[in-house]
């Protein structure tokens, strides 16, 4: 595409270093993600992934470098702000209210970025309203892309853990991010639950335009859905490319195997 607010980068992370004491959390990080991108970070326990994920969310301020959400500087913007901005978290543990349904989980997503007056919500007017009505539309949409309608009346404490970690992928979608951190979106999930959560990311990249950027352990997700990814060890970067470029990296395959053998491989335990 020619438009240059598509060809700009979403995500600009550049040079970042985060420590605490004398350990290096991040150590000088460096990447982009461009839109309709989903890119993936990888690395073994530690490495400082999540790290990563705090500091684009605001929740940990680097010492060094620069992080922009479309070219607007977000260092030393609180988080709720930079959620407001557009970008949405999932987490490694779900994080979801336990006694809401799955619509007002979703719902709430939506009120984080689409706020109207007091005023006009207590009133129930005009836009108050109308922003209402979009808002539910856009939660159906997201349940039927999710396939979650029959998971609608219970509380979404009792819901299976697998759905839970899809509704949370909802929650993150309702706020129509401008950018979706995922991390670690199929931990403890089976196989037939890995391929389908795999299915719905394919998906909202198609049907949304959502750039993401995952973080999981299980690489056979991330070989087979990532468009780039980056290798991180001791808060350092060790190699970014194709899926099949990081997984032959040297460097890569010394990180995870101590170079006795070739590439990360699928599965998790990394
Ligand atoms: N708030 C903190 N205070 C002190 N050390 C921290 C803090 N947060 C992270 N660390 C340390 O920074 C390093 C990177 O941690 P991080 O959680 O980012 O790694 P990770 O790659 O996400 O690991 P995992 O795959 O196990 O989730 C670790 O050594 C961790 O102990």
């Amino acid at each position: 595409m020619t438009n240059p607010s598509t060809s700009t980068p979403v995500v600009e992370f550049s040079q970042v270093s985060l420590a605490f004491g004398n350990l290096k959390a991040i150590d000088g990080v460096d990447f982009t993600v461009n839109p309709d991108e989903l890119f993936a970070i990888i690395g073994p326990n530690g490495a400082g992934k999540t790290s990563i994920f705090n500091v684009l969310s605001g929740v940990y301020r680097p010492q060094q470098g620069s992080v922009k959400l479309r070219g607007q500087q977000l260092l030393g913007m609180r988080p709720h702000k930079i959620a407001r901005l557009g970008v949405a978290r999932t987490f490694q543990n779900v994080e979801l209210f336990a006694n809401l349904t799955l619509v007002d989980n979703l719902m709430l997503g939506r009120h984080v970025k689409f706020r109207y007056g007091t005023l006009a919500a207590i009133a129930w007017v005009g836009p108050a309203r109308r922003q209402e009505e979009l808002n539910r539309a856009a939660v159906e949409e997201i349940i039927d892309l999710l396939e979650l309608q029959a998971w609608r009346k219970l509380p979404v404490g009792l819901l299976p853990y697998g759905i839970q970690k899809r509704i949370e992928l909802g929650r993150a979608l309702a706020m129509e991010p401008e950018i979706l951190l995922l991390d670690e979106p199929v931990a403890g999930m089976n196989l037939e639950e890995t391929e389908d959560t795999a299915r719905f990311l394919l998906s909202i990249r198609q049907e949304f335009k959502t750039p993401m950027i995952l973080v999981e352990h299980d690489m056979s997700l991330v070989m087979d859905i990532a468009d780039r990814v980056l290798a991180i060890d001791f808060g350092a970067p060790l190699a970014l490319g194709t899926p099949a470029e990081v997984q032959s990296h040297p460097a890569v395959v010394e990180a995870y195997l101590g170079g006795q053998a070739a590439a990360p491989a699928s599965g998790g335990g990394s």
